[in-house]
């Protein structure tokens, strides 16, 4: 069994992975099983990746969980997935405490359904302790939104005196962005997407400048600890450049 960890530069573990969950249904479709089936396993690997993540000693963890754009599946597996946040907390707080992990969601809570907001919040509170790990949800998240948001949240600033538009820089709406609490570490330095499609889906768009992307054709739930070795050991093996030489 090969171990792509003990490959790996431990000092050049990226600070911050963000990863796009993809082929969940594909992966169900293949065994003919209900694409909630598919859903399912993928929230075990969730769990498999962030404990990997932590002990390799990455700082923030972003996984993209539903989209502002998933509203428009049919209703029961939208049902089922607002329950998956409960379901994972329900068998897993104590494993992330054990491991020192955080756990911080972003995007529009207030659109869910009162009992996922209560779980998530309470989540958050349950590991508000742990300085490990940050486990970021996106959770009703998308890129486009965050901006018109941070946009709205500057316009307010300028309208109240509180800024001019002269003053608008980069550093603005970097703190303007629901990223904005990961300080040094809100940009992810590595995205990886899986089920082979090569798209940013609406997925950090502000955060994503510079980072590099790594593609791989497994589905989630075939994801685990050595497949993201893999993608870091890619990300190692590549030249980072920020548009300098
Ligand atoms: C909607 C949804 C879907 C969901 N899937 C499992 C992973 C594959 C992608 C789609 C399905 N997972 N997995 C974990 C969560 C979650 C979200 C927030 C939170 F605070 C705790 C856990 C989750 N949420």
């Amino acid at each position: 069994m090969e171990n792509t960890t003990m490959q790996l530069d431990r000092e050049r573990i990226p600070k911050h992975i963000a990863i796009i969950m993809d082929g969940n249904g594909r992966w169900a479709q293949a065994r003919h099983l209900p694409r909630v089936a598919g859903h399912q396993q993928g929230m075990q690997t969730v769990k498999k990746v962030t404990i990997a993540a932590s002990q390799l000693g990455v700082k923030v963890l972003s996984l993209y969980a539903f989209s502002t754009e998933n509203w428009k599946r049919p209703q029961t597996e939208v049902k089922f997935l607002m329950q998956l946040p409960g379901k994972f907390f329900s068998t897993f707080v104590p494993d992330l405490i054990a491991n020192n992990v955080r756990v911080q969601v972003m995007g529009d809570l207030t659109q869910l359904p009162s009992a996922t907001q209560q779980v998530v919040q309470k989540a958050m509170d349950d590991t508000k302790a742990c300085d490990g790990m940050i486990l970021n949800f996106a959770l009703n998240y998308g890129g486009r939104d965050e901006i018109v948001r941070a946009t709205q949240q500057i316009a307010k600033q300028v309208a109240a005196g509180e800024l001019t538009a002269d003053q608008i820089d980069e550093t603005t709406l970097t703190n303007a962005m629901m990223t904005s609490e990961l300080g040094e570490y809100a940009d992810p330095e590595l995205m990886i997407r899986t089920s082979g499609e090569q798209r940013i889906s609406n997925f950090m768009l502000w955060q994503l400048a510079y980072s590099e992307f790594v593609f791989v054709n497994q589905h989630w739930p075939d994801f685990d600890g050595e497949s993201l070795a893999q993608a870091i050991l890619t990300f190692q093996s590549r030249h980072r450049r920020f548009g300098g030489l």
